[in-house]
């Protein structure tokens, strides 16, 4: 698991750490491992030409003694102070490793193979100062590969949300614990490849994280294995009331990724029988209403549905609910939060941001947010699918971000298949919570296996590598 902690948690962890250690022993931490990371992405230190942004904070400390690292190996380190003030010791090791200070960081930039971003970590509000953005811009244009100390300067480290200007890193080499910012888009998007570096924050951060990211290890161990005794009906039946006369491929779809989500049987409710009998036989079909199909554990609601009945009648039912797409429109929180069993809502940002009443660029601005306020007002487990899709649940669960996706997920039917996929795993008996997000990872991973070659994918590969992605995950 990968575990993010939000400024405040990290900060009194960090003081209760501190109490039990040598004054500066932290930062020494920090800046050794931060070293570490630089030599191995330079390979080769001595000679190399390294430039430290260094804002006023530790975050610039660590900067600072990290470059008197790298100096006494050999590299040409020029730190460029951007705050009004610097942190002077660290500053001054770095003059003793045989570093110097340039005021003039475009001159240093044009040179540069590493540049590190230590203008703010944690203790940053809001985007870039403005003397920063082109200094900012100019270590993005360099040649050099650009290092985000802690996090990219600018990104709110608690929710990912970039207000203004923000410094693109090619990597982030963040302390102690992940940021939720790190995980979250758009922030996400700003540090390139995470590595963490341990401190011993661990003995004091709490437990429970505020947020988390699923591995593939854990995935392994939420994923349902049939036993020598199942049999269909106890590895779970699921319910799919999807398309149309119009859309008659989104219950198709819905279908295929159903079938592999480890649910013992599907069973198609709607339109599309024969659509969905031509590509998938092994399909329990009934033209509905739902309640008259037979037994179910879970039902999907909404792919491609138009205006075909069906959401009202899965949602009378006790079994657990999937509503996606059509099922979604006009959906009140008094019809969702009344259920006994649990439901789970799988908007992306357009149908979150109807649900909220918002603009849609408002969701994707404020992703966390908008997460957060579906499940407070519908009492459900939410799915908010998009360039990082998350996963909220009532109980107040650490929100989950999914670490699989892809850009070229973004493609016609390819959430047809996740609600299928979720809701199969829901009728094998996951909770709401696990079910999206294993289902979110496995459907993330398929797009990448199959665009692996960078190629585009259609939503049929995506669901037809499922199984690849489920043998990927549990053969580790
Ligand atoms: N916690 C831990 O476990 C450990 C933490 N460690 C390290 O400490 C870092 C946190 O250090 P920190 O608290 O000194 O804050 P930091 O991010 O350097 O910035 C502070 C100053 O920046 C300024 N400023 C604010 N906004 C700005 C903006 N938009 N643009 C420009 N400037 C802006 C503002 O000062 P002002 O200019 O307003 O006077 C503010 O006071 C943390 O990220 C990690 O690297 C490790 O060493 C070891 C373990
Ligand atoms: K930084």
């Amino acid at each position: 698991m990968r575990n993010a902690h939000r400024v405040e948690t990290v900060r009194a962890a960090e003081a209760a750490l501190m109490a039990r250690l040598p004054e500066g022993a932290l930062m020494q931490r920090a800046a050794a491992g931060l070293a570490a990371a630089c030599c191995s992405l330079l390979g080769r230190v001595y000679g190399a030409r390294v430039v430290l942004l260094v804002g006023s904070g530790d975050n610039g400390g660590d900067t600072l003694y990290a470059g008197a690292r790298l100096a006494r190996r050999g590299a040409g380190v020029t730190a460029v102070p951007l705050g009004a003030r610097v942190h002077e010791a660290g500053l001054a090791a770095l003059r003793a490793a045989g570093g110097r200070v340039s005021d003039d960081p475009f001159e240093a930039l044009a040179a540069a193979d590493l540049v590190l971003d230590g203008i703010t970590g944690i203790g940053g509000r809001g985007g870039l100062r403005p003397e920063a953005v082109p200094v900012a811009r100019a270590a993005r244009g360099s040649d050099a590969v650009v290092v985000a100390v802690d996090l990219p300067s600018g990104i709110d480290a608690d929710t990912g949300e970039v207000s203004g200007e923000a410094l693109r890193a090619d990597a982030t080499v963040t302390f102690g614990t992940y940021k939720p910012g790190l995980l979250i888009d758009p922030a996400r998007e700003y540090a390139g490849a995470v590595r963490l570096v341990d401190i011993g924050l661990g003995a004091t951060l709490p437990s429970v994280p505020d947020m988390e990211a699923l591995q593939h290890e854990d995935v392994a161990r939420l994923l349902p294995v049939p036993f020598a005794s199942s049999d269909k009906y106890r590895r779970g039946v699921v319910g799919v009331v999807a398309g149309s006369a119009r859309y008659p491929g989104a219950a198709v779809l819905a279908v295929a990724g159903a079938l592999r989500g480890g649910a013992g049987a599907v069973r198609y409710v709607g339109p599309a029988t024969d659509a969905v009998l031509a590509r998938f036989p092994e399909t329990l079909v009934h033209p509905g209403p739902p309640e008259k199909a037979g037994r179910v554990q879970a039902w999907v609601a909404g792919p491609g549905l138009g205006d075909e009945p069906g959401v009202a009648e899965v949602l009378a039912s006790d079994v657990p609910v999937l509503l996606d797409a059509d099922g979604l429109r006009d959906l009140s929180p008094e019809a969702v939060r009344g259920r006994a069993a649990p439901t789970l809502l799988t908007p992306h940002a357009g149908e979150a941001a109807a649900l909220l009443g918002v603009e849609r660029a408002e969701v994707e601005a404020h992703r966390l947010w908008a997460v957060r306020e579906l499940t407070a007002r519908f009492g459900a487990t939410v799915l908010l699918k998009g360039s990082t899709t998350l996963v909220a649940d009532p109980d107040g669960a650490p929100v989950r971000a999914n670490p699989t996706g892809t850009p070229w997920l973004a493609t016609a039917g390819s959430g047809d298949v996740l609600s299928g996929l979720a809701g199969s795993l829901l009728a094998a008996g996951l909770p709401a919570r696990d079910a999206a997000s294993a289902a979110a990872y496995l459907h993330g991973l398929a797009a990448r296996l199959t665009s692996a070659t960078a190629t585009p994918v259609t939503a049929t590969d995506v669901a037809a590598t499922l199984p690849r992605a489920w043998s990927d995950v549990t053969t580790v």
